[in-house]
């Protein structure tokens, strides 16, 4: 059993396959003059991702995402452990045909257009001349690039976000069934964030698997239906955001007066601040309003006690005592 907390054993998604699975993964680089010094980036990590979920891999700087994507394609090797994709052992040639991959920080061609290049690119996965202007031609739409500036623009007169649109178009031409995306909203304004997760919202619906890389939660929150949390190369939880932040049914409340004695029948983990009294309902909301008075406090506010994906993920982090650096 690996080290991080599965609440998805229960209930994965349970009409489809698992077309990515690891176990015990593992990753030492050898680093120094005399390649003596070691850095663990990836320990033990075994996870699943299921056919047509998009699924969100978060952690702070330097926690091995991009390492653990890179070993599954093959890139990198792993140091222990196995890994599948598609069925087939990582570094399997027949799955390169089946799979995308939008690299952090791409480098394509400054001199050559947008045209020129998805055209050099669908030259390497021997897709016939004829129909790669079809290809071509969908994949800019889906991207929102106008074939007329693809034609003329060379690639170094791009923004970065239409930079990274014509990544993710290279990321497609092969039309994959799994999508590996690492950090494709870094560096992008809200505009182009917003633009890259209607691209990748419109992947989602045309069935097919996204794997994602990020640190910015918004991003994963407002994406992915399952996530894994890596922190110092270590698996730490993975899970759909219900699981790991639980279903909405607790209510924290805050009132104003009362005290402890007279709150205790119907909150719990009462605390104070700021001459406020702040814990969980024990009861549903509508009975504690209806036996306010009893209490002899008034109402500030009820809200669910669903933590944010952020708050979520510090505690995770402090219980394990890593610290972030800012
Ligand atoms: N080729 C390499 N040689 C030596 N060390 C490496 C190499 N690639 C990564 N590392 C180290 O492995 C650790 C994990 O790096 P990795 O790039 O996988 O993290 P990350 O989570 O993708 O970080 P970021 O969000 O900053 O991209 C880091 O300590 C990094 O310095």
């Amino acid at each position: 059993m690996d080290s991080a907390t599965d609440l998805s054993s229960n209930s994965s998604p349970k009409d489809s396959m698992p077309v990515v699975q690891t176990w015990n993964l593992g990753k030492v680089y050898r680093t120094g003059f005399w390649m003596n010094q070691k850095i663990e980036s990836l320990k033990n990590c075994s996870l699943s991702i299921y056919q047509g979920e998009t699924f969100g891999l978060l952690g702070p700087n330097g926690a091995g995402k991009t390492t653990l994507l890179k070993t599954l394609l093959g890139i990198t090797r792993p140091s222990a452990g196995r890994a599948v994709i598609l069925g087939k052992p990582i570094g399997d040639r027949g799955v390169k045909q089946r799979i995308g991959y939008l690299p952090e920080n791409a480098y394509l061609y400054d001199f050559l257009t947008a045209w020129e290049f998805l055209e050099f690119i669908a030259g390497l996965f021997q897709i016939p001349k004829k129909k790669q202007r079809q290809r071509i031609t969908e994949l800019l739409d889906l991207v929102g690039l106008a074939q007329s500036t693809a034609r003329k623009k060379k690639l170094k007169q791009y923004s970065k976000g239409m930079l990274q649109r014509v990544g993710m178009a290279q990321a497609l031409i092969n039309d994959p069934e799994i999508v590996f995306l690492d950090e494709p909203m870094s560096g992008l304004d809200p505009m182009g964030r917003y633009r890259m997760r209607e691209i990748v919202l419109s992947l989602k619906q045309q069935g097919k698997t996204i794997f994602f890389n990020s640190h910015i939660l918004s991003d994963i929150e407002q994406i992915c239906d399952r996530i894994a949390f890596l922190a110092l190369g270590e698996l730490i939880c993975q899970g759909s955001l219900d699981e790991l932040l639980g279903t909405s049914n607790a209510y924290q409340a805050i009132v104003r007066g009362g005290n402890s004695e007279s709150l205790a029948p119907w909150m719990t983990n009462l605390t104070r601040e700021n001459n406020r009294w702040h814990g969980q309902l024990k009861v549903e909301p509508n009975l504690f309003v209806s036996h306010l008075d009893s209490t002899e406090a008034s109402l500030v506010s009820i809200h669910l006690a669903r933590p944010s994906l952020e708050e979520f993920f510090m505690q995770q982090l402090r219980e394990r005592g890593i610290e972030i650096s800012r």
